[in-house]
């Protein structure tokens, strides 16, 4: 018996796994064995990003499955700008992605609508495909404010993004990183379906149906299930999850898992 029906989204399922500030060498080497061991799906982009001390090694190390992404960059290509990574940087160390606009970086280290619209735009140029992440805090939803926050990040996008053929949108409300309150699926769908109408708007049908939109916060192996039968759900950005392999390999396989459910 079915436990949902079966996604309508045909966009290739995406699986990211940010490491965000997390690991050491022995723990790092620890997860990409165990990452290399199991068993995930070959028809879907599965995407690590661990932190820039670590990201040569995995890149190195990793089998095919999965791809590398940083987890932030620059808007330059050189210069002095103690402590940066430029998007450059990531290119000539062959990894292929890019975390931009990550809530955590927004709120703690205050980059601003413009300067992730900036760096996006020029991570793509560079040739770089990008995680691009928006999400209202708990304020925002709360005050009336949640769809009026998620137009000014994606206008910002739109002002510097050329090719969303290698963009990745990434919804991540802030209430519900890492505090494992996870939005209910009915409420992830709705301001993914909202976002895929403002692309549709902005881009057309066809290219926005081919933009993946997903989802992140508080996503675990015991509450993907459902949300990835949603129809503008096409993936997951999966935080804490992600440090443990049999959990996110499960998330890995969550959309499998769900059609297989409902047949
Ligand atoms: O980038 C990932 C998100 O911030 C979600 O993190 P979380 O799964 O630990 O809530």
């Amino acid at each position: 018996m079915g436990l949902a029906a079966p996604p309508a989204s045909s966009a290739k399922f995406f699986v990211g796994g940010n490491w965000k500030c997390n690991g050491t060498h022995a723990s790092v080497e620890k997860l990409v064995a165990d990452l290399n061991a199991g068993e995930v799906p070959s028809d879907i982009d599965i995407v690590v990003a661990p932190p820039f001390i670590y990201i040569d090694w995995v890149r190195a190390n990793i089998k095919s499955a999965y791809e590398v992404a940083a987890q932030n960059c620059w808007t330059k290509p050189d210069g002095a700008f103690t402590g940066e990574i430029s998007a450059e940087m990531i290119k000539d160390a062959m990894v292929p992605w890019v975390i931009t606009g990550h809530s955590e970086r927004r709120l703690l280290l205050g980059e601003s609508n413009r300067t992730v619209g900036l760096k996006t735009g020029h991570a793509l140029e560079v040739g770089l495909s990008v995680i691009a992440c928006i999400g209202e805090t708990l304020e925002q939803r709360n005050s009336g404010h949640l769809y009026d926050t998620i137009d000014i990040q994606l206008q910002a996008l739109f002002e510097n993004v050329q090719d969303w053929g290698r963009v990745v949108l990434a919804y991540e409300p802030v209430w519900a990183i890492g505090t494992g309150v996870v939005a209910s699926p009915a409420q992830a769908q709705e301001v993914h379906a909202y976002v895929r109408k403002v692309l549709t708007d902005r881009l057309g049908k066809s290219r926005a149906e081919s933009i993946r939109i997903i989802y992140g916060g508080s996503v675990t192996d015991a509450n993907c299930g459902e949300l990835a039968t949603q129809e503008d759900i096409d993936g997951f950005l999966v935080g804490g999850a992600s440090l443990k392999a049999p959990s996110f390999i499960n998330i890995c396989n969550a959309r499998g898992a769900a059609a297989a459910a409902a047949n």
